[in-house]
């Protein structure tokens, strides 16, 4: 086993991974440098998800090797792999998932409350991020009384709230009408660009890619230059625009 390269701090490297049968990677190399917001861009059932979940340590690949900086996540036992995930990895999905006995800034605390934040300092914070994605007016309701698109947002805040090293956002805006979708990425990426947070953005909407450093294409579980149908995905490498404003 060869560690990544130094730039790189998350790398994964021939990954192969089948659910029950069913050919998903296909033997996937990427690696995502400190502090970069790459967007892994595809069609559905193109794999990203699996990707995701394999260079996350939620998924043990089939075949081939992650690295965290220094650390073989592949030959991590379950336990230090889900510590590694708590500690120092954010996970956004594309539906939220929160706790629905507790209140919005109580979700959006509890990985500080979880890692031992003193009640007041947890709340603080969680309410600033709360504010930061236009949902602090909402911040003593529960998930029933909050429309998907403010959960989304709850749940975006949760990722951000212990500052971790690396966020994963599988299709963070899926559940986000389109007007609101440029504002939660803006918010998700200048908080990671801030802060220096690495991002591996999924999406099968190409107009993510413009909020990214870098994309890589997926198709049928392999690495594509370019997608079928001439579809105007950014080739890995080219340096997209700004992000909208
Ligand atoms: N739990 C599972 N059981 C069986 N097959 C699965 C499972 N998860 C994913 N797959 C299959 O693996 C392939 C890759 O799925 P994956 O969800 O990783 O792709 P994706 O690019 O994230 O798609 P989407 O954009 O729809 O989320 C697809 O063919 C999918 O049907």
């Amino acid at each position: 086993m060869v560690a990544p390269p130094d730039n790189d701090v998350l790398w994964g490297r021939g990954l192969r991974h089948c659910h029950q049968g069913s050919p998903a990677l296909l033997g996937v190399s990427v690696g995502a440098r400190d502090g970069e917001i790459l967007g892994i861009v595809g069609p559905r059932g193109a794999g990203k998800t699996t990707l995701l979940k394999c260079l996350s340590g939620q998924l043990v690949p089939d075949e081939g090797e992650v690295w965290f900086n220094s650390a073989a996540v592949h030959t991590l036992p379950a336990a230090a792999r889900d510590r590694l995930r708590r500690e120092r990895f954010g996970w956004v999905g594309s539906s939220p998932q929160l706790v629905p006995e507790l209140t919005a800034w109580e979700n959006a605390a509890l990985p500080l409350l979880l890692s031992g934040a003193r009640h007041r300092a947890a709340r603080d914070t969680a309410r600033e991020w709360l504010d930061r994605l236009d949902v602090g007016d909402c911040a003593r309701r529960r998930p029933r009384d909050l429309v998907q698109a403010q959960r989304q947002r709850v749940a975006i805040a949760r990722a951000l709230v212990c500052l971790p090293e690396v966020i994963f956002a599988d299709d963070p805006t899926a559940p986000l009408h389109s007007a609101d979708r440029a504002q939660v990425l803006r918010t998700l990426t200048a908080a990671a660009r801030t802060h220096g947070i690495t991002v591996l953005l999924a999406t099968h909407d190409p107009d993510v890619a413009a909020f990214t450093d870098r994309t890589v294409a997926l198709v049928d579980g392999q690495r594509a230059a370019a997608l079928p149908g001439g579809r105007p995905w950014p080739e890995e490498g080219v340096a997209p625009c700004s992000a909208p404003a």
